[in-house]
């Protein structure tokens, strides 16, 4: 079964994956069924759900549901599954919108030749069984359901300049240890770091995590637990570069701790915000990584199946080209086939360069979205290549993920500078058929290098692209790699914006400079009435534990304002005008 094809579409099925139709098989809520029917006839379909009228507006069978749901979600990547399965919970009638086959987006899945890939990143950070801040394992349960995990006994192998060799290993002490042997003048600094960082995360891991636009919850946290707020408020506006340059002098364990940030915010600590990377600098050791078995593409599909059973709908292939806005408030929302749908509230779980950009057809950006593009840039997007290969090119005890960057720390921030690999058949050998494994590789790469390119020459260039990744890769790593490859497709720029409907296959927000922290990132609600937004240009940013505390903020907030959590309309306005004063400090 040797494929070697370079096609387009590589990383994304264009047709429905089989695991699509085992969905489809299996489940038996009431949404995947609509799905079914919707595509046939939606007309029908929406008869089935008792749709109040159709109208015409030119196009005959375009029916229109009145306010029918209390929230649309436009898109189910795994933010906008939180926030719709945390809405269901509490009772309100969700629809959620997909334009692709299946759910998950960037977390989704896809299957070839007995193949299980993961589309994005396969390192699952809150998916533990204990604390506060495991909240994937949390949105799962909200809903009922619950996954199988494997515990990954390393979260990251890096590969760095000078032969710096570092394991990242689940047991703090360990990890601690060996990065003290490499380091043994900066034990004092290396201890200092991580145990501030420790500080953050056991006050984040102490909080009731919900809206903190939300003044009832955010004051009644304060009053819990005003220390480890204030700890919060503290850091809030603080970066880790800057908090590493207290304790550590070292050029080259700086660079390191670069590293340490980059691969989860794909740029440097100094302007990484300090608590996103305490979350991830901790959890890693507290929770551990954990990865769930069949692969990453389950999480999304247990959130869309609890969905149904908590008696949300979703519908797939359906495109949402138009937010409806009337008098200036979010009502509804159009498809690209012509269907309505209205409701009390709206969220938008594309970017918000997508949702302001495209689906919002407003004369000029609110205030709110014009700071926001002031302080940051769309993050570059990802060269990703998906191979099979035969297991006998891993050497023994091989980790499943790695970073690699040879021989320049200048290069960690460029376009294809560092590697990422993952090989997740090392923890769950289902994936793969039996004597192979999968790698997904993949490297920062903008799309302004793909663009405007013949068909031809953007597939000889993605196949330039991939060999010399795949030599650097066996000079580093498996030697005979190239040889033991079996099947192999490669996903550019354009292919995450085709198939992820991201702007640019952008991969959220990158400050334009130093950041403050996270004081500049944008909550969930918008400077339109009834307008929401969920995902990774939210805060606290990039990460598929990131985008599910943006869901459980997002729905906390919508549940408020539709009447289904408590508000107070007073503290609301003072909280959000103070909210909106302090992200124009940033
Ligand atoms: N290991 C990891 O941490 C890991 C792994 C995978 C993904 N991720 C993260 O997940 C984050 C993304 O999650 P997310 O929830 O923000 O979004 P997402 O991009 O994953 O999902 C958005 C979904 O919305 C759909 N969509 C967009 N526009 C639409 C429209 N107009 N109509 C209908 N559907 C539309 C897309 O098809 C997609 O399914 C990324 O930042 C990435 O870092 C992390
Ligand atoms: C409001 C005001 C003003 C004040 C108040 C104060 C307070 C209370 C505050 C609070 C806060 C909070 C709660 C916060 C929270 C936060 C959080 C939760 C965060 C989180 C974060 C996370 C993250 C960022 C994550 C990320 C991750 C990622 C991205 C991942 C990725 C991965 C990868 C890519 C891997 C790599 C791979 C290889 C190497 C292969």
């Amino acid at each position: 079964m040797l494929h070697l094809g370079f096609v387009s579409h590589a990383i994304f099925p264009s047709t429905a994956p089989k695991s699509y139709a085992f969905a489809r098989r299996t489940s038996s809520g009431r949404g995947v069924r609509t799905c079914e029917r919707a595509r046939l006839r939606p007309w029908r379909a929406m008869a089935v759900l008792g749709v109040e009228k159709t109208v015409g507006r030119g196009r005959e069978r375009a029916p229109v549901e009145k306010a029918q749901y209390d929230a649309i979600v436009i898109g189910s990547g795994i933010g906008g599954l939180v926030a719709a399965t945390q809405l269901a919970v509490k009772g309100a009638r969700v629809l959620v919108l997909e334009k692709y086959v299946i759910p998950g987006g960037s977390s989704g899945f896809f299957e070839r030749d007995g193949f299980t890939f993961d589309v994005g990143s396969s390192v699952m950070f809150g998916f533990s069984d204990k604390g506060n801040l495991n909240l994937i394992t949390q949105a799962l349960a909200a809903v009922g359901h619950k996954m199988q995990v494997i515990p990954d006994p390393t979260t990251v192998h890096f590969h760095l300049p000078s032969n710096l060799s570092v394991r990242v290993h689940r047991e703090y002490d360990d990890f601690i240890t060996e990065l003290i042997n490499n380091f043994p003048h900066e034990k004092a600094g290396i201890l200092g770091f991580y145990n501030e960082c420790w500080k953050i995360f056991n006050a984040l891991n102490s909080l009731e995590l919900k809206s903190l636009e939300e003044p009832i919850y955010l004051f009644g946290q304060f009053f819990k637990k005003p220390l480890e707020c204030l700890t919060l408020a503290y850091y809030l506006p603080q970066n880790a570069g800057e908090i590493a340059r207290k304790h550590i002098k070292d050029p080259q364990l700086l660079s390191f701790i670069d590293a340490e940030c980059f691969i989860v915010s794909t740029v440097n600590a100094l302007q990484t915000p300090m608590i996103n990377a305490s979350m991830v600098l901790c959890d890693r050791h507290f929770g551990g990584i954990n990865y769930p078995v069949g692969g990453v593409g389950g999480i999304a599909k247990a959130l869309a199946n609890g969905l149904v059973e908590k008696g949300g709908k979703i519908l797939y292939k359906a495109n949402v080209t138009n937010i409806i806005l009337e008098n200036g408030k979010a009502i509804g929302v159009r498809l690209s086939d012509g269907r309505e749908f209205f409701s009390r509230s709206v969220i938008s779980n594309a970017t918000r360069w997508d949702t302001f950009g495209k689906l919002l057809k407003v004369d000029d950006l609110p205030e709110e979205e014009k700071n926001f593009q002031r302080i940051y840039v769309k993050a570059p997007s990802f060269l990703s290549i998906h191979m099979g290969v035969k297991a006998s090119v891993l050497p023994p005890d091989t980790d499943c993920h790695h970073f690699i960057l040879e021989d320049d720390w200048n290069r960690l921030e460029r376009p294809y500078g560092s590697i990422f690999l993952s090989i997740p058949t090392v923890l769950d050998s289902t994936l793969a058929p039996k004597g192979h494994h999968i790698l997904h590789i993949f490297t920062t790469s903008g799309i302004e290098d793909w663009e405007g390119l013949s068909r031809k020459d953007y597939e000889e260039k993605k196949e330039i692209v991939a060999n010399q990744i795949i030599s650097r890769l066996e000079n580093k790593l498996f030697p005979g790699l190239r040889n033991s490859i079996v099947l192999q497709e490669v996903g550019t720029p354009k292919t995450h914006r085709r198939y992820l409907a991201r702007y640019d296959g952008t991969y959220g927000p990158m400050p334009r400079s130093i950041p403050k922290g996270l004081l500049g990132m944008p909550f969930n609600t918008t400077g339109i009435d009834g307008l929401y937004c969920v995902g990774d240009s939210c805060f606290p940013g990039q990460g598929v534990i990131a985008v599910s505390f943006s869901g459980i903020m997002c729905a906390h907030r919508v549940a408020a304002d539709i009447g289904l959590e408590r508000k107070s309309p007073i503290l609301d306005a003072a909280l959000l005008q103070l909210l909106g004063w302090l992200r124009t400090m940033a």
